[in-house]
This record gives C-alpha cells, structure tokens and sequence, in this order.
C-alpha cells in the first residue's frame, strides 16, 4: 500500500467513484482505510461499501475526523454549504484535495480558516479506466510532500500532470470537459453509421477501435495532428470530401469556441465563489 492514511471523500459520485476503484485496484489505499459520504443518497453509499468494502457513514463530520486527508467531491454549487460545515473538525494536519471544476483553492483556504493544506486537481471520467489525464496544483500551504502524495494518488487513475494555479481553468475546458467532445462526436459517428445501414452493434465495435487507434498513434508519433489527418486525405477521395464538408461549416471554429466557452465557465464558477466570500 502507498499509504496507511485514512481518505474521506465528502461526495460519492462519479469522480469519487472513479478514483475510490483506481485506489483500490492498484492497492494504493486499503480499502477499509478508505470512508465515503454524501449529501443524502444512502442507497449510493450502500452500493459503494457492497462493491468497494469501504466503509460509508451518513455523518459528514465524523468522516471528516478520521480523515487525515479529505477528498472534495461535490458539485461546485455544494462546496460552501459541505467547507462549512465541516470547518471545525479540519486543521493543517489534514490534507484537502479538491476534485471540483473552477473552485480557487484559495477559496477553501480561507473558508476553513486555518491555512489548510490544499492541492486542487482536475481529473476527467477516464479515470474509471486508469486513463484520466489528471492536472493538479499546489495551494498556499501544501508541502512539495503533499504534492507528492496526490500525484502518487491520482497517478492510480491515469497520468497526472503538475502545472501551476493559473493553468487549471484550461485544464478543465481542454481535459476535464474532454471526454464529452469525443463522446459527442461518436454519437454523430454512430447515427451517421446506423443510417447507412451498419448496425449498431457493427458501427460501435468499428468506432471504438478506431478511437482507441487514434489514442495509440497520437502516443506513438511525433507527428502534428494536421498531419495525421493529412495522411488519411487522399486526394479527391472519402475523407477529403468529409473534412471539405466540415472547413464549410466551421466544424473545427465550433470545437475551438466550445472549448474556450468550456475554459471561461469554468472561470467564471470560480469567480463567483471568490466573489461571494
Ligand atoms: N464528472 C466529471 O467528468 C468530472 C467532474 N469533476 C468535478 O467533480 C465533482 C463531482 O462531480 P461528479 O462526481 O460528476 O458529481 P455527482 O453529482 O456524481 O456527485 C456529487 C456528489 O456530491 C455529494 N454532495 C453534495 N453536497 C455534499 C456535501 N455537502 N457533503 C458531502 N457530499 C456532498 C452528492 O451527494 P448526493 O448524491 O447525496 O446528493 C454526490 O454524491 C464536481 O465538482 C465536478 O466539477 C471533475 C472532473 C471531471
Ligand atoms: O462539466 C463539469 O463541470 C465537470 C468538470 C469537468 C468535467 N465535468
């Protein structure tokens, strides 16, 4: 085990899901070691301590006693109400890591009123895979020793990259946000397959290997992702009239816009938590 410290996640969805699995399949954590709570879903909570062995409680402080590191891992609309009420019970021995897109930590530092040791990540749904591409960035007062930790952590559920605060807003439009723009363009990829009379189950064992391919050769090549398009173009042939069609309709403009729109809420989530302080 990488470490004998007891972990609470305060929030039991998706991400903590993922990351609880990632911890335990590589055996970083012992599960018992593990504690998971949520706002009101005890049926959630039932399905993790049945599939996880972990345990799960409904008292939110108490979780947050033993812990000696916290997880955040609710949505951004819930962290105020979740920091104070569980303010008294953190102290600078406890290390917080936020999950929680646009959330400074700068925000739960102060809140907690006790110069709290935080490290904020952005981590993305992959992680339930291994594949996450994790960021992470070190508050005021964590140590290079707690970096450390949530990089050998996070390092369970994929790859984890340590960048500086000012970066984590990019990171969540490009990298948190990032599974859905693949997710969504497969959609189209499979109706437009379904269509042409592929069946579903044809067009999505086709579509899913040739994501994986694409992963694979971006890892293997030094090539630009121009060029790799390129290379599939022939001249005159399918995939020139495919990506023709796309340049007409400002296919590659509406992803770039997306992305930055996805880049400013995230702003903008955290501006209105340091606003409201
Ligand atoms: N989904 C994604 O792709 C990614 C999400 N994130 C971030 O992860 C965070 C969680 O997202 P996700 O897992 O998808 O969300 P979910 O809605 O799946 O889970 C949120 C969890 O938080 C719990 N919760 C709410 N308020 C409190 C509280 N005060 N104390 C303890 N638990 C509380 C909810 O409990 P209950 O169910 O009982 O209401 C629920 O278990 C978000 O902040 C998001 O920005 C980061 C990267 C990627
Ligand atoms: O959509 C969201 O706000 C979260 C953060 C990144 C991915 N999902």
């Amino acid at each position: 085990m990488l470490t004998n410290k007891t972990i609470t996640f305060l929030g039991a969805g998706a991400m903590a899901e993922a990351i609880i699995g990632g911890l335990i399949r590589n055996q970083i954590v012992d599960p018992h070691n593990i504690i998971a709570t949520n706002l009101s879903d005890t049926t959630k909570l039932e399905k993790l301590k049945m599939r996880y062995n972990i345990q799960t409680t409904t008292s939110r402080t108490w979780a947050v006693e033993q812990a000696e590191i916290i997880v955040l891992a609710m949505k951004p609309k819930n962290i105020e109400e979740a920091v104070r009420e569980i303010k008294e019970k953190v102290n600078n021995d406890k290390l917080i890591i936020s999950v929680i897109a646009g959330i400074p930590s700068s925000y739960i530092e102060d809140l907690s009123g006790s110069k709290s040791r935080v490290v904020r990540t952005m981590p993305n749904t992959s992680a339930k895979v291994g594949a996450s591409a994790t960021a992470i960035c070190a508050g005021r007062y964590s140590t290079g020793d707690d970096l450390e930790t949530v990089s050998l952590l996070f390092s369970a559920v994929g790859t984890v990259t340590v960048v500086p605060e000012e970066k984590m807003d990019a990171v969540t439009g490009v990298a948190g946000s990032g599974p859905a723009y693949f997710y969504y363009l497969i959609e189209a990829m499979e109706k437009a397959a379904v269509e042409s009379g592929l069946t579903s189950e044809e067009a999505t064992a086709l579509i899913t290997q040739t994501v994986v391919g694409v992963g694979k050769r971006l890892q293997d090549t030094s090539k630009s992702s121009r060029e790799l398009y390129e290379e599939v173009m022939s001249p005159n042939g399918t995939t020139e009239a495919g990506i023709t069609l796309l340049s007409e309709r400002n296919g590659q403009d509406a992803m770039h816009d997306a992305i930055l729109k996805a880049i400013a809420r995230s702003k903008e989530l955290g501006s209105v938590f340091t606003e409201s302080k």
